[in-house]
């Protein structure tokens, strides 16, 4: 009896040794990558800064910084992963859908189409995506070493507000942009016949993409606003998709 007792106790405080331990690596990893996410996003505001600065237009900017985004933003692909086995409270859907929108945009509108390059517009989506990540990265950096700067949380939870809409309507416009050199050249799509007798349009693919903009975007923006009331009102909040 006695024996079986130590037995549990000890095997309790295994347990408990390997919860903590998994829970440090968790806490070790999910800071390295946010401070990682945190420096790249700045290198990127600092490179856009320093290109406008030196050579007084936006034409050009996109070309000169597309590697680096390209990389911190196909990198954020990582955090569907933290969702999916759950070492984040997010869902895994409006992650997947905010991350892959974004990727899409980045590979498949502007890094693939060069003439929309110089449009405004993407320079909107560049400029909001990078406040908006600078924000957010290091809203989880410091919520994680547990010195959160009330002003970071502020920023987290009220910048969206006007930075979604932006963000969106940028996005938005770079891709009607794009949509004449995509019906010219016919890129990335497939006529009949062909052998797989399959027949894609990439201009169409590009007008659905627009147009699922309608659902989705109201769905993440009012998910933000129920976080923003659960964080800095304090509101208890059930998600349906959790
Ligand atoms: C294949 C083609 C697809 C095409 C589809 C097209 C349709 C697209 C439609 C929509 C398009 C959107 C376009 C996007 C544009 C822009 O981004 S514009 C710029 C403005 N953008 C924003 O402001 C983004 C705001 N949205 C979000 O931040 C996202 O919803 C989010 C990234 C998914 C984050 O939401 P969520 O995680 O739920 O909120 P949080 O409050 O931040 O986190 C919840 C808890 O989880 C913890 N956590 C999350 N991530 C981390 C992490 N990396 N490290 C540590 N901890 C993390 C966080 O601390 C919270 O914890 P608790 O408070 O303890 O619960």
């Amino acid at each position: 009896m006695a024996s079986s007792e130590e037995d549990g106790t000890v095997e309790e405080k295994e347990n408990n040794n390997k919860k903590r331990t998994k829970s440090a690596l968790t806490t070790a990893w999910l800071t390295f990558y946010n401070i990682a996410m945190t420096a790249g996003w700045l290198v990127l505001a600092l490179a856009m800064m320093r290109f406008y600065i030196k050579k007084g237009t936006h034409k050009g900017l996109y070309r000169s910084i597309a590697r680096t985004l390209k990389f911190f933003q196909t990198f954020a692909l990582v955090e569907v992963g933290h969702c999916a086995i759950g070492i984040v409270r997010t869902s895994v859907i409006v992650t997947g859908v905010q991350v892959c929108s974004r990727i899409f945009m980045v590979w498949f509108v502007a890094s693939s189409i060069r003439q929309i390059q110089n449009e405004e517009s993407v320079i909107l989506f560049l400029v909001v995506w990078t406040v908006t990540e600078i924000t957010r990265y290091s809203y989880y950096t410091f919520k994680l070493l547990n010195h959160l700067p009330y002003f970071i949380k502020w920023a987290r939870y009220n910048f969206f507000i006007v930075l979604y809409p932006l963000g969106v309507v940028g996005e938005l416009l770079s891709i009607y942009a794009a949509l004449p050199f995509v019906r010219r050249s016919g890129m990335f799509s497939m006529r009949l016949p062909n052998k797989y007798n399959v027949s894609f349009d990439y201009y169409y693919c590009l007008i659905i993409v627009m147009l699922s903009y309608i659902p989705l975007f109201p769905q993440l923006y009012f998910h933000m606003l129920r976080q923003r009331r659960r964080v800095l009102h304090g509101e208890v909040i059930v998600e349906k998709d959790d």
